[in-house]
Formats: structure tokens, C-alpha cells, sequence
């Protein structure tokens, strides 16, 4: 239509699990504190708690691993997963793109907080804690697209205004989504498609 100008499109994007590789560190660090005792391999995760996934197999394995994430240096020691700094950049100097990282902190957050500003400094820039959200809730912020790895993102709101993209994990790889629910299955698919099927005039 003449005249008409798009809308900003607002993304939110996941940290643990989608910008940074949180279940290669977790398994690195278990099999470094606790080497001899049972751990989960990668392709065998299922379901995003890796907590409750170590405890059934063995219930002190429970609080192990939970050692594991609770460390200092844990969350600024992730590595990136591959292609995503290079997607951030891309989408931040995008037209009409508002680009935030939307993250859930740990209850135990003593590290936590601190490490996952300084993650984002260190791999994308001072310019980028700019876009830094921390909330245990994000059905509450308002946006088109959440790109995350948890299969079910639930809070108050029971109705969010952005549509829930699956980040493929090692842990949700197995799920069979309903349509109309859609995946991105890696940094290396076309998350550009995703974002263009969302613009609105
Ligand atoms: C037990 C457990 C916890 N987490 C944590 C790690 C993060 O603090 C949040 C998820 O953060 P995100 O940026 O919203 O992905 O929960 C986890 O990821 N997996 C676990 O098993
Ligand atoms: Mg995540």
C-alpha cells in the first residue's frame, strides 16, 4: 500500500541453550570436577532440566551437577554456539529489527548475573548489554519472536505477544511440535526467513 511503512520487528533471543553452549559446559565441568561417576551424554539429554535428568540417574548426581552450574566462572567460561555471534551482528544492523537477549537467571544467582553481563560484553560487545534482559518471566515482555530452547515457555501471562521459535538442544531434539509451532534448527538456517515471515505492514 502507498505510503505504508513496516513496523519494527522486535526479536527476543534466548541466552543458555541458543547464544551460548550451556549443556557443553555443564558436561565439561561434571566430567572435570567428577570424573569416574555417571554422566549423561549429549545425545542421550532429554528435557530441558539437565538437574532432574541426573538425578534419576542416580539421585546425588542431582546436586552434582548442579554444582557444576552454580560455579563461579561457569556462565562466562560458555562457549558461543556456532554461528550465533555472527547472527547477533547481522541482526542488530538489520532495518526496522529491534534485537534483545531475553535470559533466566538461576535462582542461585550469585554468579550467574554478573557472568551472563559480562558473556555478553566479552562475545558481542559493550554495546550489546544495552540489550540485555533478565527475567525469570518472559511471557511478560513484549515482542514478536522469542527464538528459545525450552520447549514450553510459560509465566503470567498466558497469552504472549511473541510467537515461541524452538532453538534445536541437544535435550528437545526428539520433540515432535504441533504445527503451527516451528523450529530454527541451528544459526545456520535460515532465521532470516523466520524474521521476514513475522514483519507485518
Ligand atoms: C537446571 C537447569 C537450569 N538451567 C538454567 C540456566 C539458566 O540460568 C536458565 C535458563 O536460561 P535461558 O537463558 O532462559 O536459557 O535455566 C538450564 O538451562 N538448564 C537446566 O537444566
Ligand atoms: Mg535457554
Amino acid at each position: 500500500m502507498a505510503g505504508s511503512r513496516a513496523l519494527p520487528l522486535r526479536v527476543l533471543v534466548d541466552m543458555d541453550g541458543v547464544l551460548a553452549n550451556f549443556e557443553a559446559g555443564v558436561l565439561r565441568g561434571f566430567l572435570a570436577r567428577y570424573p569416574g561417576e555417571p554422566h549423561v551424554e549429549l545425545e542421550e539429554r532429554k528435557g530441558f532440566s539437565v538437574r532432574e535428568q541426573y538425578r534419576c540417574l542416580r539421585e546425588d548426581l542431582g546436586a552434582k551437577v548442579a554444582s557444576v552450574y552454580e560455579s563461579p566462572g561457569f556462565f562466562l567460561g560458555l562457549d558461543p554456539i556456532p554461528g550465533a555471534i555472527e547472527a547477533m551482528q547481522e541482526m542488530i544492523r538489520m532495518p526496522d529489527t529491534e534485537v534483545f537477549i531475553c535470559t533466566s537467571p538461576l535462582q542461585k544467582y550469585e554468579y550467574c548475573v554478573q557472568e551472563k553481563y559480562k558473556w555478553v560484553e566479552k562475545h558481542l560487545g559493550p554495546q550489546f548489554v544495552e540489550q540485555l534482559i533478565l527475567t525469570r518471566d518472559k511471557t511478560i515482555v513484549s515482542a514478536d519472536l522469542l527464538f528459545d530452547d525450552k520447549d514450553t515457555v510459560k509465566g503470567v501471562e498466558p497469552n504472549p505477544s511473541w510467537e515461541h521459535l524452538l532453538f534445536t538442544c541437544c535435550h528437545n531434539t526428539h520433540l515432535e511440535l504441533q504445527p503451527p509451532r516451528r523450529r530454527l534448527l541451528s544459526w545456520a538456517n535460515d532465521w532470516r526467513a523466520i524474521l521476514a515471515s513475522n514483519r507485518r505492514e
